[in-house]
């Protein structure tokens, strides 16, 4: 894994998201211990480990919703906790499990992100129908957002976090609930986005979707980092979820639940 300083020197650019010391306790229990990590300009990186791993306490604090015990993070070379205005207009983020303003209609959701980040309010509108229609969510538009179905709210809330055309794209679980065309129509968004110059970080349980997605990686465990790089660096000659099992372990023999055999 490159340092900051030499991304620096090989892209005369700072990562898109730098993170060094970042750590959290919550009582006893450390969360996330001492993580380092550089998102290169432009990748569309992945995020993947165990329940309970650290990867939304590490996007939680990478993106300013919540403050380190310890350590630093820049987006784009701007210091997040010392600058959290300038380097939140760089980024959108789709936070897992924040409760959105669901008495709001779709439509309004999103409008009103654009317009509380400041943008004019024709181009908010011609950007929420763009938003709507790409997400197949234009005959939902004046459905309030409570009323929603999960994965209609994860799309809301996906549209909400692109209308001002952040430089960096934090997404956390962005497919759970979400059907397959649904899933590919947002996997084209973001292969778009990211092939136009923005940068992706998605957490996600589902391996084979990080290998076939991403095209890096990095696999988190009991709050640190177990591997990190490109995809093909981390996963070797093996799939990503061969190397995955390897590197967190903590397959089962199924021996355990007698009781729960039919025959
Ligand atoms: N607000 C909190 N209070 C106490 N403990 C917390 C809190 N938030 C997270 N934790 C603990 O911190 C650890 C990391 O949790 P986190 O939600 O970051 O994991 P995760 O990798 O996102 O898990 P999952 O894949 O299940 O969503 C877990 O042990 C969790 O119980």
């Amino acid at each position: 894994m490159s340092n900051s300083f030499e991304q620096a020197k090989d892209t005369g650019l700072p990562p898109a998201l730098s993170i060094r010391g970042l750590t959290k306790h919550f009582g006893n229990k450390v969360a996330v211990d001492g993580i380092d990590l550089d998102v290169p300009a432009g990748s569309f990186y992945g995020l993947v480990g165990p329940n309970g791993a650290g990867k939304t306490t590490s996007l939680s604090m990478a993106t300013g919703l919540l403050r380190p015990d310890a350590g630093q993070v820049w987006v784009h070379g701007v210091d997040v906790w010392s600058h959290p205005l300038e380097s939140k207009r760089l980024m959108g983020l789709l936070p897992d499990g924040v409760r959105l303003f669901d008495r709001l209609s779709g439509e309004q959701l999103v409008s009103y992100a654009g317009l509380l980040r400041g943008m004019d309010k024709d181009t908010v509108t011609a950007r929420v129908k763009d938003l709507l229609s790409a997400l197949d969510l234009s005959k939902d538009a004046g459905t309030l957002v409570v009323d929603y179905s999960a994965g209609m709210t994860k799309k809301i809330a996906l549209a909400a976090a692109l209308i001002h055309a952040p430089k960096l794209l934090v997404l956390d679980e962005p497919f759970e609930s979400v059907d397959p065309v649904s899933a590919a129509n947002i996997r084209d968004i973001l292969h778009d986005y990211v092939n136009t110059g923005g940068t992706v970080i998605v957490s996600s349980h589902v391996m084979d979707l990080v290998q076939r997605m991403c095209d890096h990686v990095a696999v988190i465990a009991g709050g640190r980092v177990l591997a990190a790089g490109t995809v093909d660096e981390v996963r070797g000659s093996q799939s990503l979820e061969e190397k995955f099992v390897d590197l967190v372990g903590g397959r089962k023999e199924n021996t355990g639940l007698s009781w729960l055999r039919n025959s």
